[in-house]
C-alpha cells in the first residue's frame, strides 16, 4: 500500500502480511481515511473482482474508486520514484523499502496517479518517504473504533461526543490530524508514551509555559499543507498556479517568523521532549530561509484575513527595486484603483448618494449602498447602475465604466502576479534545499499542539498521569464522554484485571451501565497510550497491543440473523488475532440466538480467552455463563448493584440504578420483565410474560428436584470435572489418573454431548438440554405429528403454559391465517369452527401426554450403565 496525503507531502509506504478478512488493510485505510482509492484495472474486472475490491468497495461507499492499468504497477520505477524524491533526512527508508516490492509498485501507480491528476510533479528531494508497517502502534479494528465511537459519534456523526471530541483542543490543522491518527492507533512503547506524558505534566505544571506555547501555536497556519504546495511543481504557469505560489511564499514567511517566538515559549521547559522540540528549532536553515526570502519580500508582507487585503498583500510582496517592470506595472494598477475610489466618489456626489467602493473576489471592485430608507426601489436608481443585487437594506452594484476599469484592473494584476511569480520561483529554487527543515517543523508544532490539547482537557477535568505495569488497575474511573455529555459527573468505578484474574464477567440488570463500563475501559487505555492523562484517580495499565470490542450499537437496523452473523464474525475475528497482549470487551455475546446456543457459544469464548491470557471484560444476561467460576481461577464475577424504591405514585416497586460494580453475581431477578413494564409494552403482554415465566421457572425447578439419580449425576460429573482440572494443573498427577479421569469425562461428553459442551453445569443448568435429545422424538411422537414446527413450538408453549389450551383454539378463531399456518391442525380437530367447546375437550388431551413426558424426561438420565460408571 502506498497513500499520499494531498495537504501533506509526504508518502507512506506499507506492507504486512493479512489474513482472509484483510482486516489489517481495511483498518489501515480507515486510519488514512482517504478521498480516493486506486486499485488495478486487474483487481476489479467486471464479474471477476478480487475479494479485497469487493471489501474495499463495501466498506468505504463514499470513498471514489479508481483504476490503473496493472503496468503502471511496477517497482523499479517505484524505486527510482523514491530515489529522486524522497529528502535527505528520510532517505534510510530506500534501505527499509528496497526489496519491498509491493509498496515499491504501489507508490509507482500513485506518484504517476497523482502527476496526471494534479497536473503537476513533484520537486526533487522534496518528499517526506517513510515505511509503516502495521506494527509500532496498537491495533483498533474499525468496527471498535466505531464501537468506541473514537472519532465519530454513533447517533449523531455532527456532534463531538466522542474521544476525539473530549480532547480536541488543537488550534492548528496538523494538530487535529495528529490527535485523530493517534486515537487511532495509539503508541505501544511505553518510553515514548512516558515521555508524552512527562510534557503534558510539565505544561500543567508551568502556566506560563502553557499559556505562552499555546499563543505561538495557535497563530501556525497549516505547515503541512503549506509544504505540500511548495514542494509541487505547477506543469503549466497559470495565474492560479502564480497566485497560489506567492500566496504561499507569504505564509511561509509568516510560518518561518513564527520560529522564534516558538523558541522563547519553549526556552525553560525540562522535560526531554520539550527539550528536544527546542533543539530543532534551533537548525540554522530557517533563519536562513527567512533571510533568503526577506531580500526578496517586503518586511511586512504577511499573512492577512479577507480576500483585498490578501490581494494587496500578494501585489506588494516583492521589494521595489528589485525588478523594474514589476514597479511600473504596480504603479499603474495603484492608479487605477485610485481612479476607481476616485470615480465612485464622483458619482456619489453627482447623484447625492451615500456610495461605498467595494470588493470581492467574485466581482472584482463594486459599488455598494447601505440605505435606511426602505422605500428606495432599485428602478429608483439612475440607469447608469447596473447589475443590482439588494441583501437586506444595502444595494451593490457596477456601472459600464468600472468594469471596464476593472477589467484593466486585472490585466494590470495579472503582469503583476507573473512578474511576482518569476520572482517567486527564483526565490523558491534558491531555498529548496533548506526547505527540508520544515518537516521537522510541522511535526514539531503538531505533536506540540497535541500535548497541549492533552494537557488542555485535564484542566477542565480531575485526569491522573497514567502508569504502565502489568496490571490493569483502575481507581475510580469515569466514562470521558458521559463526562462530557452529562451535567453530572458519572459514577466512578474500580477495575483490576491481572494475568491471575484475567476475565472478568459483568452481570446486571438492563441499563445498569455495564456497556458504558466497558466502554470506559477502552477509552482510558488509549487515552493513556497515546499519551494523554486519563480520568480516574489513579490508574495502571497494561500495554495493548490490540484493542477489540464485540458491542452491539443500538442503531443496528439489520434482521435478526444477519445481527447473528455479525456477531459471529466479530467474535472469529476476535479469536483469530487475539493474543496476550490483547485487550477484548465483549458485550452481550450470543444474543441473536437462542438461549442455550447463545450460553454454548458464550462459555466456549470465555474459556478460550481465558486460556490465551488476554485481558478480557465479558458483559452478558446469562447468568449460567458466570459458573465458570467454579473450573478457573483467573476468572472473576462482577455486577451492577440497583436498588429497589417503592414508587408511591404507581404503588410499584421502581429500581434506582447506582451504577456501582461489585463483587459477585447479579442477584436481580426477571429484570428483564421490569425493564419492559417500565417501557411503554402493554401491561397485558408483560403480565402474560411475567405468568409465562412463571411457569417456565416452576417447571425448571421441578424437573431439577425431580430426579435424585440426575443430582447423583451432577455432582459426579462435576467431581470428574474438577479432578480433571486438578489433574492438568498439578505435574506431580500421575498419568494413569489424569488418563482415567479423562477417559471419564469422554464417556460422560459422549453421553450428553450438546449438554456437556455447553456447560459443565449443564444438566443443572438445562434442562430443557434434554428436550433436544433423540429420546424427545419418543416422547412426543403426537407432537411431532401435528405440526412440522411442533418440536420447537409445542414444549416451549403448551408444555410451560397451561392456559395455552385455552388460547389456542382461540387464536385460529382470530386469525385466518391460522389455518394456512397450522394446517395439520384444522385436520386434527376439524369440529373447532363448528363446535368450539368440544376443541376443548379434545385439546386436553395433547395435554394429557405431557404429564407422562415429565415422567419420561428423568429417565433419560436413569440409565443403568452410565449409573455403573
Ligand atoms: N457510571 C455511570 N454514571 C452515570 N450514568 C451512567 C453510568 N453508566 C451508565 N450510565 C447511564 O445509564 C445508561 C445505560 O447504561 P448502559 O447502556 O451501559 O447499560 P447496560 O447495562 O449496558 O444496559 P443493557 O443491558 O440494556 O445493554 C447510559 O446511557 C448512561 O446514561
Amino acid at each position: 500500500m502506498a497513500s499520499v496525503d494531498v495537504k501533506s507531502p509526504q508518502i507512506i509506504l506499507s506492507q504486512f502480511a493479512d489474513n482472509t478478512t484483510y482486516a489489517k488493510v481495511i483498518t489501515k485505510l480507515k486510519v488514512l481515511s482517504p478521498l480516493e482509492i486506486i486499485m488495478s484495472n486487474t483487481a476489479c474486472v467486471v464479474g471477476n473482482s478480487t475479494k479485497l475490491f469487493t471489501l474495499i468497495t463495501e466498506n468505504f461507499k463514499n470513498v471514489n474508486f479508481t483504476t490503473v492499468q496493472r503496468k503502471y504497477f511496477n517497482e523499479t520505477k517505484g524505486l527510482e520514484y523514491i530515489e529522486q524524491l524522497c529528502i535527505a533526512e528520510f532517505s534510510s527508508v530506500l534501505m527499509e523499502v528496497q526489496s519491498r516490492y509491493y509498496c515499491l509498485a504501489a507508490a509507482a501507480a500513485l506518484l504517476k496517479y497523482v502527476e496526471f491528476i494534479q497536473n503537476s510533479v513533484y520537486a526533487p528531494k522534496s518528499l517526506k518517504i517513510y515505511f509503516q508497517g502495521s506494527e509500532q502502534t496498537a491495533m483498533i479494528d474499525s468496527s471498535s473504533a466505531q464501537n468506541l465511537e473514537l472519532l465519530i459519534n454513533n447517533q449523531d456523526y455532527r456532534n463531538n461526543h466522542t474521544l476525539f471530541g473530549v480532547l480536541n483542543y488543537t488550534k492548528t490543522a496538523g494538530g487535529s490530524r495528529r490527535l485523530r491518527s493517534n486515537i487511532l492507533e495509539p503508541l505501544v512503547d511505553v518510553e515514548t508514551i512516558n515521555m508524552r506524558l512527562d510534557c503534558v505534566q510539565e505544561l500543567l505544571q508551568d502556566e506560563e509555559l502553557f499559556f505562552g506555547l499555546q499563543s505561538v501555536i495557535s497563530r501556525f497556519l497549516d505547515t503541512e499543507q503549506l509544504l505540500s504546495v511548495l514542494v509541487q511543481i505547477p506543469k503549466q504557469d497559470t495565474v492560479n498556479a502564480a497566485e497560489s505560489k506567492i500566496t504561499n511564499l507569504i505564509y511561509l514567511k509568516h510560518t518561518l517568523e513564527l520560529v522564534d517566538p516558538l523558541k522563547v515559549a519553549l526556552k525553560n521547559c525540562s522535560t526531554p521532549l520539550l527539550r528536544a522540540y527546542h533543539g530543532s528549532l534551533e537548525d540554522k536553515r530557517f533563519g536562513l530561509i527567512l533571510e533568503k526570502i526577506k531580500t526578496v519580500i517586503n518586511d511586512d508582507a504577511r499573512y492577512m484575513k479577507g480576500c483585498l487585503n490578501m490581494r494587496t498583500q500578494k501585489c506588494y510582496a516583492v521589494r521595489s527595486n528589485i525588478s523594474e517592470f514589476l514597479d511600473i506595472a504596480r504603479r499603474t494598477y495603484t492608479e487605477i484603483v485610485d481612479d476607481i475610489a476616485g470615480m465612485i466618489s464622483q458619482l456619489a456626489e453627482k447623484y447625492g448618494l451615500p456610495l461605498r467602493t467595494s470588493f470581492s473576489s467574485a466581482r472584482g471592485f463594486f459599488i455598494q449602498m447601505t440605505t435606511d430608507c426602505a422605500a428606495l426601489s432599485s428602478d429608483q436608481l439612475p440607469s447608469e447602475f447596473i447589475k443590482i443585487s439588494k441583501v437586506k437594506n444595502s444595494y451593490s452594484f457596477t456601472s459600464a465604466d468600472l468594469i471596464k476599469m476593472n477589467e484593466r484592473c486585472q490585466e494590470s494584476l495579472r503582469e503583476i502576479y507573473h512578474m511576482t511569480y518569476m520572482i517567486v520561483c527564483k526565490l523558491l529554487s534558491e531555498i529548496y534545499e533548506y526547505i527540508h527543515c520544515l518537516y521537522k517543523l510541522s511535526d514539531t508544532v503538531s505533536m506540540l499542539d497535541m500535548l497541549l490539547s492533552f494537557a488542555h482537557a485535564c484542566t477542565l477535568s480531575d485526569y491522573v498521569r497514567p502508569e504502565f505495569t502489568d496490571t490493569l488497575a483502575i481507581k475510580q474511573g469515569w466514562h470521558p464522554i458521559l463526562e462530557k455529555i452529562s451535567a453530572e459527573k458519572p459514577v466512578a468505578n474500580n477495575t483490576y484485571i491481572t494475568e491471575g484474574s484475567n476475565v472478568v464477567i459483568i452481570t446486571g440488570p438492563n441499563m445498569s451501565g455495564k456497556s458504558t463500563y466497558l466502554k470506559q475501559i477502552a477509552l482510558c487505555q488509549i487515552m493513556a497510550q497515546i499519551g494523554s492523562y486519563v480520568p480516574a484517580e489513579y490508574a495502571s495499565f497494561r500495554i495493548a497491543e490490540q484493542i477489540f470490542t464485540r458491542i452491539s450499537t443500538d442503531d443496528d437496523i439489520e434482521t435478526n440473523s444477519s445481527t447473528f452473523m455479525k456477531e459471529m464474525k466479530e467474535i472469529a475475528y476476535i479469536l483469530h488475532n487475539a493474543n496476550d497482549k490483547s485487550l477484548i470487551l465483549i458485550d452481550e455475546l450470543g444474543r441473536g440466538t437462542n438461549t442455550e446456543e447463545g450460553i454454548g457459544i458464550s462459555y466456549a469464548v470465555c474459556e478460550h480467552l481465558l486460556s490465551i491470557k488476554a485481558f478480557t471484560l465479558f458483559t452478558t444476561h446469562f447468568l449460567e455463563l458466570c459458573h465458570i467460576d467454579a473450573l478457573y481461577l483467573n476468572v472473576e464475577n462482577m455486577h451492577f448493584e440497583v436498588q429497589h424504591v417503592k414508587n408511591t405514585s404507581r404503588n410499584k416497586d421502581a429500581i434506582l440504578y447506582t451504577y456501582k460494580l461489585s463483587r459477585g453475581l447479579t442477584e436481580e431477578k426477571n429484570y428483564g420483565l421490569k425493564a419492559a413494564e417500565a417501557s411503554s409494552l402493554p401491561p397485558s403482554i408483560v403480565l402474560d410474560a411475567r405468568e409465562i415465566t412463571t411457569q417456565i421457572t416452576r417447571q425448571i425447578l421441578q424437573n431439577q428436584r425431580s430426579s435424585p439419580e440426575m443430582d447423583r449425576w451432577r455432582v459426579v460429573y462435576h467431581l470428574a470435572t474438577r479432578l480433571v482440572q486438578a489433574a492438568r494443573n498439578s505435574q506431580l498427577e500421575p498419568d494413569k489418573l489424569r488418563t482415567y479421569l479423562c477417559n471419564l469425562k469422554k464417556k460422560y461428553q459422549e453421553d450428553y454431548p450438546r449438554a456437556a459442551e455447553h456447560s459443565p453445569r449443564a444438566e443443572q443448568d438445562y434442562p430443557r438440554a434434554a428436550e433436544h435429545s433423540p429420546r424427545a422424538k419418543q416422547d412426543y411422537p403426537r407432537a411431532a405429528e401435528h405440526s412440522p414446527r411442533a418440536e420447537q413450538d409445542y414444549p416451549r408453549v403448551a408444555e410451560h403454559y397451561p392456559r395455552a389450551a385455552e388460547h389456542y383454539p382461540k387464536a385460529a378463531e382470530h386469525s385466518p391465517r391460522a389455518a394456512e399456518d397450522y394446517p395439520r391442525a384444522a385436520e386434527d380437530y376439524p369440529r373447532d369452527a363448528e363446535n368450539y367447546p368440544m376443541a376443548k375437550e379434545d385439546y386436553p388431551r395433547a395435554a394429557e401426554h405431557y404429564p407422562r413426558a415429565e415422567q419420561d424426561y428423568p429417565r433419560d438420565a436413569d440409565c443403568p450403565d452410565r449409573t455403573e460408571e
